[in-house]
């Protein structure tokens, strides 16, 4: 019987031989040497001072790795990303580099059950056109159970930074796909942006419009913004949630600032609009930030639940439009009396999602705001502030201010329609549009 006999060196990537490998006799003495090519030797001392060698296999330089079987195309799958559910892609059989996967009919893990796998397999070969058919079904299945908006979708190509950005536009879906390119830079997309022509936006507006690849307005939008941007009609609209209001108030409000004349010191807030939640604030400061993009203004969001610390900082660096909620704005309106006078000469007074704001409690501090912001109050002897309609006379700062009320149903609450009333001038109109399905407009005319 041979006997192994090991003579290496470590370091070398050589050893004669090792432990339960088949040894081929290299010559007769000494008996059974051989050599190992790609092995190498580890000693290991223990606590009473003898080694033991381990080996390990190592590279070899100048030796080729097995050639991989080269991509077979044909093989490939491509799934579509709505379809796309993680971890189902090893059960769905997508090939890998080797082609060895099974063709996928969308049957996930454990939904073949009670299948034996090999003869699941046999079934496919001979069953080849079945499976066809089944896979057409399956395909048919899963386009009728999209949901509508990713039915609707539509396919934007942007053409960003050299590259071409393939979207998938959801129509007034929050959140779309779009949005991917948003705060990336210029984008010099062949977006068709005609469908904003007849609106006359300044093309900063524009350029952060087809940034969005929004190349058209929504309904709703559609709807108000000739009046809102055209004359000084207050709006009243009423669209379902994500039907893109927040363009339709924020539109306007862009466009006066795009247009308006430079700054002076004492120039106030252009803006306010309030909102119920803190969630929506930063929702409508996003949306306008990211359409804002090319123009210079400075938009905050004031609300609670964030630092007070901070939110004085942002007040104080005097911005162009405040999105707050009623609850924080009028508590920074008590403490700092440099606050009222600059929002009293707010240009736009906008009320986003107006029913869920009489509803969740805050109508008091809505209230509030209202009163201390209105054009026509009367200032009275004792330092408070009240508010009259009948002998008050504007704010000289102010001669006018829009203001846009906007909600997913009408707002049918006589307080807010009161506190309205109170605040437009007696001549003033406001139109009111609602988009299917919201309610029927009912407020043609409040005043
Ligand atoms: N003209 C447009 N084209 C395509 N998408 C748009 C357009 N305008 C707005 N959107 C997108 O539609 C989505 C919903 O818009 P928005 O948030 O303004 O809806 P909303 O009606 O205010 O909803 P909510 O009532 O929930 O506040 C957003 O993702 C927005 O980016």
């Amino acid at each position: 019987m041979a006997r192994a006999r090991v003579v290496a060196e470590a370091g070398t990537g050589r050893v004669s031989s090792l432990p339960n490998q088949k040894l081929t006799p290299v010559d007769e003495h000494p008996p059974s040497l051989e050599e190992i090519d790609g092995v190498d030797v580890e000693y290991v001392y223990g606590p009473g001072g003898g080694k033991t060698i381990k080996f390990k296999t190592v590279d070899q330089p100048g030796k080729k790795p097995a050639p991989r079987k080269p991509f077979d195309l044909s093989q490939m799958r491509f799934i579509d990303v709505d379809d796309f559910v993680e971890g189902q892609t090893a059960a769905k059989g997508i090939p890998g580099p080797g082609g060895a996967g099974v063709e996928d009919e969308g049957v996930g893990a454990g939904e073949n059950d009670g299948v034996d796998a090999e003869e699941e397999v046999d079934a496919e070969v001979e069953e080849a056109p079945k499976k066809k058919q089944k896979a057409a079904k399956k395909k048919k299945k899963v386009a009728a159970e999209k949901p509508e908006a990713v039915k609707n979708a539509e396919v934007v190509d942007l053409h960003e930074g050299g590259f071409l950005v393939r979207a998938l536009r959801h129509p007034h879906v929050r959140g779309s796909g779009t949005s991917l390119t948003a705060h990336r830079g210029i984008v010099t997309s062949d977006l068709d942006m005609s469908a904003w022509e007849t609106l006359s936006l300044a093309p900063e507006i524009i350029s952060g419009l087809r940034s969005q690849g929004f190349a058209t307005p929504t309904e709703i939008q559609l709807r108000s913004l000739p009046v809102a941007l055209a004359g000084d009609r207050d709006l009243i609209g009423a669209a379902q949630t994500g039907s893109g209001k927040t363009l339709a108030f924020g539109l306007p409000i862009l466009q006066a600032l795009a247009v308006r004349p430079p700054a002076t010191e004492d120039q106030g807030c252009t803006a306010l609009i309030l909102v119920p939640t803190r969630e929506l604030a930063m929702q409508v400061t996003e949306h306008l930030v990211a359409i804002a993009k090319f123009m210079r203004v400075r938009i905050v969001s004031i609300v609670g639940g964030m630092s007070l610390q901070k939110q004085r900082r942002q007040i104080a660096s005097k911005p162009d439009v405040i999105v707050a909620t009623p609850g924080r704005l009028w508590e920074l309106m008590q403490e700092d009396e440099t606050l009222l006078p600059r929002i009293r000469r707010t240009r736009f007074l906008a009320i986003d999602e107006a029913d869920r704001m009489l509803e969740s409690g805050h109508f008091k501090d809505l209230d509030h705001i209202l009163n201390a912001i209105s054009l026509f109050r009367k200032n009275t002897t004792d330092g408070d502030e009240k508010d009259s309609t009948e002998d008050a006379s504007p704010d000289a700062a102010v001669q006018t201010r829009r203001t846009f009320i906007f909600s997913a149903t009408l707002v049918q609450d006589g307080r807010l329609k009161q506190k309205l009333k109170s605040r437009v001038k007696k001549n003033k109109r406001i139109a009111t549009f609602a988009s299917a399905p919201a309610r029927a407009c009912e407020w043609h005319r409040c005043c």
